[in-house]
């Protein structure tokens, strides 16, 4: 990799002043543009990716293009570059330029959220699920500001197999606020294991690569940085639909500190609280007196097929929000009876 590296003639990172001055750039807040300047510190980024020469990269936020750099001296095959603000055009133009002879670089100016990655990816293979990981990665500093949105979303598209998926066990790697990286990898009694947490560990490998302080971005800021990687499961941990999972993580864990009968009782019409609770418990052969971040990831397993026993059993459970409207409840209680 070193060799190849010394033969790609690209034109130095824009300066801070370079920055300020030729483009009149000022970081924007609410696109959480903090941006990094250290090439030792883009180039772990990217070496935390694995094996990305000959690959399909999608690079979501590339700003100055510290990351892209660190990307393209290891050829990918194509690099998709999702960006939202277009003051960063000139300077993406010129990384592809430099890299054309043996990257396809594609700039496209738009909010991640709305990139169709299963259509920017046409033509790269698809890998059977069981296969190796695909050749397909998401690399990014992400903006702070849509980075958890955005990873439920695309644990989403994990369990779907669809997006960046459809080809195979696609792999991400992206930063987050640091306390956000802790939760993503916390284990069964670990103070900071959260819903995050569980969903991140049912369908993926979840790694703390390395923190990155906060002084290492321009502008710096107030937080440090985690950079995680995230590997699909062959065998996700459950096979049940994600509505349904995160569901189930999200009322459990909103009495964190309660016994964890407390969270599921609010799966359940008050009326019929505490008889579908404990019924629940008792197929998930569980203490109701442990507290959420005491369930082991087997543990929430069973809760989870517990519950889909008695949606079964029960359809109007599905609907069912403890946060809706009273009329939900009564329409779910009739038909429970
Ligand atoms: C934290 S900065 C990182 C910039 C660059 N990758 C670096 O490390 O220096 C985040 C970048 O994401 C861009 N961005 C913010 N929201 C976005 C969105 N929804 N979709 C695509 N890009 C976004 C910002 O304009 C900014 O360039």
């Amino acid at each position: 990799m070193a060799s190849s590296a010394k033969l790609i003639r690209l034109p130095p990172l824009p300066t801070i002043r370079d920055l300020v001055k030729l483009y009149r750039l000022r970081a924007i807040r609410q696109l959480s543009q903090n941006f990094l300047m250290d090439e030792r510190i883009t180039d772990r980024i990217v070496k935390a990716a694995g094996n990305i020469t000959n690959h399909y990269v999608c690079e979501i936020g590339p700003g100055p293009g510290g990351i892209t750099r660190s990307i393209i001296k290891r050829r990918p095959h194509k690099l998709l570059v999702v960006e939202k603000d277009p003051r960063f055009i000139p300077t993406l133009e010129l990384l592809k330029e430099c890299c054309k002879d043996y990257t396809e670089m594609k700039i496209e100016i738009g909010d991640i959220r709305n990139s169709d990655l299963e259509t920017s990816f046409k033509g790269a293979p698809k890998h059977d699920w069981l296969d190796a990981p695909s050749p397909v990665h998401l690399i990014g500093n992400l903006p702070f500001s849509v980075s958890t949105n955005l990873i439920i979303r695309y644990l989403q598209s994990v369990s779907e197999k669809t997006s960046a998926w459809s080809f195979g066990r696609s792999s991400m790697t992206l930063t987050f606020q640091k306390e956000v990286g802790e939760r993503m990898v916390a284990s069964i009694k670990d103070k900071q294991r959260c819903r995050l947490s569980v969903i991140c560990q049912m369908w993926c490998d979840v790694q703390y690569k390395f923190t990155i302080p906060g002084r290492a971005f321009v502008p710096k800021p107030d937080v440090d940085v985690a950079v995680v990687t995230l590997v699909p499961l062959k065998y996700p941990m459950v096979k049940l639909p994600f509505k349904l999972v995160e569901k189930v993580l999200r009322n459990v864990f909103n009495m964190r500190q309660k016994y964890c009968v407390r969270g599921i009782e609010r799966l359940f019409p008050e009326e019929n609280r505490t008889e579908l609770a404990s019924k629940l418990l008792k197929l998930a052969d569980l203490d109701p007196t442990i507290r959420p971040f005491q369930i082991s990831n087997q543990e929430f397993v069973r809760i989870f097929y517990a519950y889909q026993v008695l949606c079964e059993e029960h359809p109007g459970l599905v609907d069912y929000d403890s946060r809706g409207p009273k009329s939900l409840v009564v329409k779910n209680v009739a038909q429970l009876s």
